[in-house]
């Protein structure tokens, strides 16, 4: 089985190439391939078509994405849609065109409706108006659902999509401007802690609510659902509903994240909040239903997840961790 991970070197894409890896260290037969964005850029499509026509991989996992928190989205819209777009076009048709068999494409929880019902399920897409913060990754994020599904149903192709929840754990973005709320606050409260400064500041109003899930459990469920028989698959989805919530089932307020993240960085300090900055989406929590009826749960609890992550920063050389 030779399989191609794009997106490696990424948090969740480095998550499942270690899992794969550790596999085929236990001897599976498994020929797994690699492609650095400088090696390959997944934009250029005929760059694109030469690499899966040279490759031709059996299967394909899509973890390669421009990808990044609220005020990133929002500072570059232009870039999160058009590469998204691109990236998905390009991947998914000469995966097609290479006679790729199954492909699983992550997509995000930010495909639904800004006041969907809580929980979300799957059918709550395309049913109301998204977060104007992330639209435009949000809507390059529904089109790669859209392409998996029109290719399978015109081309009989096995093509699947996840929809994680917010993630986090090793090998995250830790810019501070750019990268998400978890590594964010978890390098700035470090940071505070050690200075021993007094005060520390979350942007919003620590009002949202988010669901948060380790990127080991991503990778797992990631590959759970990859490797599902196609008739258990298609029993449970709908050719044109046929993505698959992946989350922790519970979640939290941006305040209680900023207070389990000064316990864990030993921060004691007051923890202001910047209104300036958005707030986002109120809630996002995810129905995990579908994915729970076909066997899989999320394993790793948020503090135990936190302490995790922040184990590994503390073990990383400062000057090279990841920040863009
Ligand atoms: N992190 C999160 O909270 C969430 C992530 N997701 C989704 O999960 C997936 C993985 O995200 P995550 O691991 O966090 O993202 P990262 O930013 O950690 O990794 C993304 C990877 O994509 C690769 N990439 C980006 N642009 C290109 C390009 N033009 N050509 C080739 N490769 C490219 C980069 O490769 P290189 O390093 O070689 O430059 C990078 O390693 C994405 O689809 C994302 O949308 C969904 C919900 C939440
Ligand atoms: C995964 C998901 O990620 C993004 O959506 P988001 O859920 O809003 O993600 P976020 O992690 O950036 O923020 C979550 C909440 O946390 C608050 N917050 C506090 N302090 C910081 C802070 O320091 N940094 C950040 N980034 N947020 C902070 C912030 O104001 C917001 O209320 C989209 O890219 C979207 O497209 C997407 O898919």
């Amino acid at each position: 089985m030779k399989i191609y991970i794009a997106g490696h070197r990424g948090m969740v894409g480095g998550a499942i190439l270690r899992q794969l890896q550790a596999r085929k260290d236990a001897g599976a037969d498994l020929t797994l391939i690699t492609r650095t964005s400088a090696e390959l850029d997944l934009t250029d499509q005929a760059a694109v078509r030469d690499f899966f026509q040279a490759e031709r991989p059996d299967q394909v996992i899509l973890a390669a994405a421009k990808v990044g928190g609220i005020v990133a989205n929002n500072s570059y819209p232009a870039q999160f849609i058009y590469e998204n777009l691109m990236i998905e076009c390009n991947v998914i048709h000469q995966a097609y065109a290479a006679g790729v068999t199954r492909l699983l494409q992550l997509g995000s929880s930010c495909i639904y409706p800004k006041l969907a019902e809580q929980p979300m399920r799957e059918d709550a897409l395309l049913t109301g108006v998204l977060e104007p913060t992330n639209e435009p990754y949000a809507i390059a994020k529904i089109a790669g659902i859209k392409l998996c599904e029109s290719y399978n149903r015109q081309y009989g192709t096995d093509y699947r999509s996840v929809m994680p929840t917010n993630l986090y754990g090793p090998g995250d973005n830790f810019h501070p401007e750019n990268s998400h709320v978890l590594p964010a606050l978890l390098r700035r409260f470090h940071t505070a802690a050690r200075e021993g400064a007094a005060e520390v500041v979350v942007w919003g109003s620590g009002k949202p609510m988010r669901e948060f899930l380790h990127v080991d459990d991503m990778a797992a469920a990631s590959l759970f659902v990859m490797e599902l028989d196609k008739a258990v698959y298609d029993r449970e989805t709908e050719p044109m509903l046929s993505h698959i919530n992946v989350g922790s089932g519970t979640d939290v307020t941006i305040r209680e994240l900023a207070e389990t993240v000064a316990e864990v960085t030993g921060f004691r300090g007051r923890i202001a909040f910047d209104a300036s900055k958005p707030d986002g989406t109120p809630r996002k929590l995810m129905d995990v239903s579908r994915l729970a009826r076909l066997g899989w749960r999320a394993a790793i609890e948020l503090q135990q997840g936190i302490q995790g992550t922040y184990d590994w920063f503390l073990a990383q050389d400062a000057d090279r961790l990841r920040a863009k």
